[in-house]
């Protein structure tokens, strides 16, 4: 698996939306592989970090750098995983084959094999968006994973699926790390965090409060507003 987008480095990542830095300068290095997680409070930048890494977002100040890739140079070794998938008015496999047009000339057997990685194989010729949400989402990673990706972000990718669809997401998530792709992944679930965290990077207000080993950060997070967040008080 290539790790040519290691390490990640953002630096003075800044973007203003309207009146407000809605990211106001991260710096950041994830120098690890395995899983980071992501987490803070709503409206921390989350999310919009992740769309600046993947390149949806251009940020207005500041660098990021993969490897010694720049975002733009690094489309093709990332795939991201979105809170709501957004599949193509087609059946489940032809989603996979519009992604994936190579393999599925060359190949085809593997986007079969990808469906029964997400416990699609029977579904495979209805149309994607008659699917269940939990089935739409699993769909949309193992599109994710079918150009097997350098790095893969995830967005609260299971925040609205029953336990069996994230057992099943977290999983193929923890697989595909232990083959070399860099995970980031954004949760709010504690739980979903202690399971699958190597480190954990803690946002508040458009900053990096804290980054940490995920077993550190959990025993004993560093900064009062991490504390507040894992304690489940309302941080406004
Ligand atoms: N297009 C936009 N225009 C104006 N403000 C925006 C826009 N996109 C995001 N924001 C604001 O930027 C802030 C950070 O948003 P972001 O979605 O990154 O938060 P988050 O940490 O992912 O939150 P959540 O946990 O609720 O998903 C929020 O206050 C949000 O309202």
């Amino acid at each position: 698996m290539p790790s040519s987008i290691m390490p990640i480095r953002i630096c003075d990542l800044r973007l203003t939306k309207g009146e407000r830095a809605v990211l106001g300068g991260v710096d950041l290095t994830i120098d690890k592989s395995g899983i980071t997680v992501i987490m803070g409070p709503n409206g921390a930048g989350k999310t919009l970090l992740l769309r600046c890494l993947h390149g949806l977002i251009r940020p207005d100040q500041g660098q990021i750098t993969l490897g010694h890739l720049r975002v733009a140079d690094s489309r093709d070794q990332q795939a991201m995983v979105f809170q709501q998938p957004v599949l193509l008015r087609r059946t489940a496999l032809q989603n996979l084959a519009f992604a994936a047009p190579v393999i599925a000339k060359s190949r085809p057997q593997r986007l079969i094999e990808a469906l029964e990685s997400v416990h699609l194989a029977d579904r495979a010729h209805q149309p994607a968006r008659m699917l269940s949400g939990g089935e739409q989402q699993r769909l949309a990673l193992a599109r994710a994973l079918l150009g097997k990706p350098a790095l893969l972000l995830l967005d609260e990718a299971t925040a609205s699926l029953d336990p069996a669809s994230v057992l099943v997401i977290e999983s193929l998530v923890k697989a595909q790390s232990a083959q070399g792709t860099k995970v980031i992944l954004v949760s709010h679930d504690q739980g979903q965090a202690r399971r699958l965290a190597d480190d954990v990077v803690f946002m508040s207000d458009g900053q990096v409060a804290e980054q940490s080993p995920a077993n550190q950060f959990f025993a004993s997070p560093r900064t009062p507003v991490a504390k507040a967040y894992l304690a489940g008080e309302i941080l406004l």
